[in-house]
């Protein structure tokens, strides 16, 4: 890695890499404050070599994990803050535009929330995949409206990111029902909402997330179950109103089965995608702090938010 990176922004880089820190929204946190971290900690004497250390560390957080989009938004946004021709000056404008980014993230899944708790009924069953901070949001403030709402939870294969779920619901006093993830469709009967999370959504209104999604968004919608998508703005694609793909991180086999046990079963190919696609015609909403949006219309908040395009976060201006 690039020697002018920072130790605690290397630190950071390696926790989600390895999904220490994970989901969307709380890698954008991890990396708003660690370029936090880059800048107060610089001992660059001149605004150029300040700006290549700053770049050199949003290129190492980057370089993570490519497909949560809200990680080069929100390097974006900090980058962008810096305006002065000082370093002190410099140091302050990152300092400010990280602490403002985390206030409007957090301020977004809030308002969010209260969004999708509106589509929520008192006794309502979702249905959810993943862990998404942006989804429990919308199930958190349906309780705090005193909704009774009741969860089955999937356990997520292959690294059981619905127990985190589970856990998560249960603080908030929501019953909660684990199931293997291959139940999903004989349980989808008992179930009003599926409600999920995203890591990107793209121009078209196609929603990014953990590998199983789409599945579930189909099974769904064969059973009559409304889909419901919990996303910030953060996770919207700038890239994607240009033609740009979402590029789908393909993880370690060793999460599915490990080597020896592998070669026992004769040495199968094996694969593991950690997301997948979900087209805008399986999700009937998408919720955002800005309102909820049928997914063809989410272009039109795109163009407002982006204009027409953005380029790579570290940039020349
Ligand atoms: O798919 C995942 C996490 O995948 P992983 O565990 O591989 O990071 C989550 O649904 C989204 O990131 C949204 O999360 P949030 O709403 O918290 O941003």
């Amino acid at each position: 890695m690039d020697e002018r990176v920072h130790p605690e922004v290397r630190r950071v880089a390696e926790d989600i890499d390895t999904m220490e820190v994970r989901g969307a929204a709380t890698i954008a946190d991890a990396v708003a404050r660690a370029l936090r971290t880059q800048a107060e900690e610089s001992d660059a004497t001149d605004p150029e070599t300040f700006r290549a250390e700053l770049r050199a560390a949003a290129r190492a957080l980057h370089e993570t994990r490519p497909t949560a989009v809200s990680l080069p938004n929100a390097l974006r946004y900090v980058l962008r803050g810096m305006s002065s021709t000082t370093v002190e000056g410099l140091q302050r404008d990152v300092v400010q535009s990280s602490e403002e980014f985390c206030q409007r993230l957090d301020r977004a899944q809030t308002d969010l929330g209260k969004v999708g708790a509106n589509r929520l009924r008192d006794g309502d069953v979702i249905m959810t995949h993943c862990h998404s901070t942006d989804a429990l949001a919308c199930v958190e403030a349906a309780v705090e409206q005193g909704k009774h709402i009741e969860a089955i939870v999937k356990e997520t294969r292959p690294r059981n990111q619905g127990h985190i779920t589970a856990e998560e619901l249960a603080d908030m006093g929501v019953p909660v029902t684990l199931i293997v993830d291959s139940a999903a469709r004989r349980y989808l009967n008992d179930v009003d909402h599926v409600l999920v999370g995203a890591d990107a959504v793209a121009a078209d209104g196609s929603v990014i997330n953990k590998i199983g999604t789409s599945g579930l968004a189909v099974n769904a919608r064969d059973r009559g179950t409304p889909i419901m998508v919990a996303s910030q703005t953060l996770k919207l694609h700038p890239g994607t109103l240009t033609g740009h793909t979402v590029d789908i991180e393909m993880r370690d086999t060793e999460e599915i089965i490990d080597e020896s046990r592998r070669e026992e079963i004769g040495s199968p190919k094996v694969v593991n995608p950690a997301f997948d696609v979900t087209p805008p015609r399986y999700v009937d909403a998408i919720v955002t702090e800005r309102g909820q949006f049928p997914p063809e219309s989410i272009v039109t908040l795109m163009r407002e938010l982006f204009g027409e395009g953005t380029s790579e976060p570290w940039a020349e201006p």
